[in-house]
């Protein structure tokens, strides 16, 4: 039998990173951050001084990434990156890298194999319509780009980032529209996802919701 998986996709600070912490803690299964994956490429190809359009090169440094998720630490190439990666420059260029198809193909496996016992929590754009289409349980979040925008604002604030609330609005909506129209996996829900707007509710409201879908679908063992 297969390891059963939540998945949970949506724009940019919609909260999925949070939640899909918070369960995979509950639960006790595995995480995957696939847009970690996405952050990583774009990073290691600015290391490289390879161009953000070279679909080639970049398909090769994605088949060859050297990543190691060690708790919550990130290392890339020997560098822990943990930090590094966390910012909306990053966050650009993974977006950008994100729309070449032959990137997402040679990134597939390495996520698929994040599927072990006893489950698993994917966290992403497209894990319900393209990486995990057998999901028991899929998770469509959202809140409004403002929201989005201020929650980034506060994030960012709060580790010591010099931030501006209209820059980061405007370029979570540049994201949203790369990442919303783009031809290959784009962001969108599953058939078969549930909707959750969080735009008013809190992280625990947010999780409490799940974890009721969980018990429902009888997914916890
Ligand atoms: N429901 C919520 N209400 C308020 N703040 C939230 C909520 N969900 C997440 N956040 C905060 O918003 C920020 C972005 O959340 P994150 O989980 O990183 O989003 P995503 O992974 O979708 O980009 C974090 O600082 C997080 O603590
Ligand atoms: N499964 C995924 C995950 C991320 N991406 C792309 C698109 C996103 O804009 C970037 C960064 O994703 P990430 O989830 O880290 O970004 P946020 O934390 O939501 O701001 O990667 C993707 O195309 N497919």
């Amino acid at each position: 039998m297969s390891a059963p998986v939540i998945t949970v996709d949506g724009p940019s600070g919609s909260g999925k990173g949070t939640l899909c912490a918070l369960l995979a803690k509950q639960l006790g299964w595995n995480l995957l951050d696939s847009g970690a994956l996405y952050r990583l490429l774009a990073f290691a190809a600015g290391n490289h001084g390879i161009d953000l359009t070279n679909e080639e090169a970049l398909k090769q440094l994605a088949a060859h990434l050297d990543v190691q998720f060690i708790d919550k630490r990130i290392i890339l190439e020997g560098e822990e990156v943990t930090d590094a990666i966390r910012n909306e420059q990053v966050g650009a260029g993974a977006s950008m890298v994100a729309s070449l198809p032959a990137v997402r193909e040679a990134l597939l496996q390495r996520q698929r194999a994040f599927q072990e016992m006893p489950g698993l929590v994917a966290d992403g754009r497209d894990m319900g319509t393209v990486v995990f289409t057998e999901a028991p349980l899929k998770v469509f979040l959202t809140a409004s780009a403002e929201e989005r925008a201020r929650r980034r604002y506060l994030q960012l604030k709060a580790k010591g980032d010099d931030v501006n609330l209209a820059s980061l609005l405007d370029e979570i909506r540049a994201r949203d529209e790369r990442d919303t129209q783009r031809a290959v996996a784009p962001l969108k829900p599953a058939a078969d996802a549930i909707l959750l707007d969080s735009t008013e509710l809190s992280i625990e409201q947010v999780l409490e919701r799940i974890l009721r879908e969980v018990a429902e679908r009888d997914l916890a063992g």
